[in-house]
């Protein structure tokens, strides 16, 4: 069978790990310039980046993704291109004021500015906010009260971190119900792209975002049929049970590992603290390693088609420590976590810094944030090809190569081989 093309190629991803083939990402843009000191931590953002720089890091994250036959997706490309159907337009522009901030005035000429704009415009407003001063025509009360300096659209920084609004589960996709407010409205975004887009006509909804939180994030795929599943600052674990639900009836998963995780910054994902690097290897927060654990789930005697959002018919096993109940869950002796071997300042300043969170582009090639030098090494030492990109810009928003993209197509793993005689 020859290799799929992009365009023939199925949607979705079974794993972390395989060959991936299709990626969506965003360039950052003007979002990005709204950032000031005073509304940094309310966006999300550590810092206030020099925008053309982060584009630079972020053209060269691309390029080595295509460079190795990574076919790259834009979301603002897609974007502007669903604005032509004036279904997601109409969708988008009432997510867009739909604000308790705003008056019924200001959100009537709001709604009325947007709705005149151009794809194009459009697009960049949706993304990049529409400032106190850029909006013209009548606006109201709560407009002429407003601080001069804050948004009547606010803008949509954390659109970089394109892995937390969709994840795909098998083929179909989970638009995704995020957490934080600076991030909401990111998936009415999502959720109109694949509803409306011809290239995922066809692709089944998983989740949406009036259910219970959830992000991309914290969803990892370990293998064929195991989802786990991060719970803390972003996933509730109710998110985590409707998922699991839902998975099981659909039969894209047989096991989800619930995995609780610190409810703070720092580890705000699972995926900033583990990632895959191998079909049976992570990379993992040495600080974390020894005391993680998973809650099994599993779907009950019922079967997974008498599954229901509201049925009861999961069973939970645990807490188990993550390393023996994801080995369990995958069928494999053991699950390798890769020594990074850090001394606890080094690794806690390199997990910050997004050390593990990296993007498996095929078995034991990764792309990892240079700045980690001591974990890229531990990681070549146990025999991972590390592909650098630069992230001093990228990385004020506190996010890595894994967060920076959502694989929309992987190639699906060859079977486990049986072990040598
Ligand atoms: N999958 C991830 N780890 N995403 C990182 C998201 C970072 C983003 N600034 C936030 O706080 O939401």
């Amino acid at each position: 069978m020859s290799a799929p093309t992009a365009d023939t190629a199925v949607l979705g991803a079974t794993s972390e790990v395989g060959p991936l083939r299709t990626v969506l990402l965003h360039r950052p843009g003007a979002e990005l310039r709204r950032l000031t000191p005073r509304n940094n931590d309310q966006l999300l953002f550590d810092g206030v980046p020099w925008v053309p720089r982060a584009q630079e890091e972020h053209d060269a994250f691309a390029a080595e993704l295509t460079a190795r036959g990574v076919e790259v997706l834009y979301l603002d490309r897609l974007l502007t291109e669903v604005l032509d159907t004036p279904a997601a337009r109409a969708e988008l522009v009432a997510a867009a004021v739909d604000d308790p901030r705003l008056g019924a005035t200001l959100r009537r000429t709001a709604a009325a500015h947007l709705a005149d704009l151009a794809p194009a415009d459009l697009a960049r407003a949706l993304v990049g906010g529409v400032a106190h001063d850029e909006l013209p025509g009548a606006r109201g009360l709560s407009w002429e009260l407003m601080d001069r300096t804050d948004f009547v659209v606010r803008p949509l920084p954390n659109l970089l971190f394109t892995r937390d609004s969709s994840v795909w589960v098998g083929d179909e996709v989970a638009v995704t119900s995020l957490a934080m407010p600076a991030r909401h409205r990111e998936s009415t975004i999502t959720a109109a792209v694949y509803a409306h887009h011809p290239r995922f006509a066809g692709a089944e909804q998983l989740y949406d975002a009036s259910l219970e939180h959830l992000e991309g994030g914290d969803v990892l795929l370990l293998a064929p049929g195991v989802v786990a599943v991060g719970v803390g600052e972003r996933t509730t674990p109710g998110g985590a049970e409707r998922l699991a639900r839902r998975v099981f009836a659909r039969g894209l998963a047989h096991t989800v590992l619930v995995v609780p995780i610190a409810q703070q910054r720092a580890t705000m994902h699972l995926d900033t603290i583990a990632t895959m690097v191998d079909v049976d290897a992570m990379v993992m927060y040495p600080a974390v390693a020894d005391s993680l654990v998973a809650w099994t789930v599993t779907a009950g005697a019922g079967g997974a088609d008498r599954m229901a959002d509201d049925g009861t018919d999961l069973v939970v096993r645990g807490p188990a420590p993550f390393v023996t109940a994801a080995a369990a869950a995958m069928g494999i002796d053991r699950l390798r976590v890769i020594d990074t071997g850090l001394d606890p300042v080094t690794a806690e300043r390199e997990q910050w810094d997004d050390g593990n969170n990296t993007l498996a582009l095929a078995p034991r090639m990764a792309v990892a944030y240079e700045r980690n030098t001591v974990t890229n090494a531990a990681l070549e030492a146990a025999g991972i090809e590390v592909v650098r990109i630069a992230g001093s810009e990228l990385g004020s928003g506190r996010g890595g190569p894994r967060c920076m993209s959502c694989p929309v197509t992987r190639d699906p793993l060859p079977p486990p081989q049986p072990p040598e005689a």
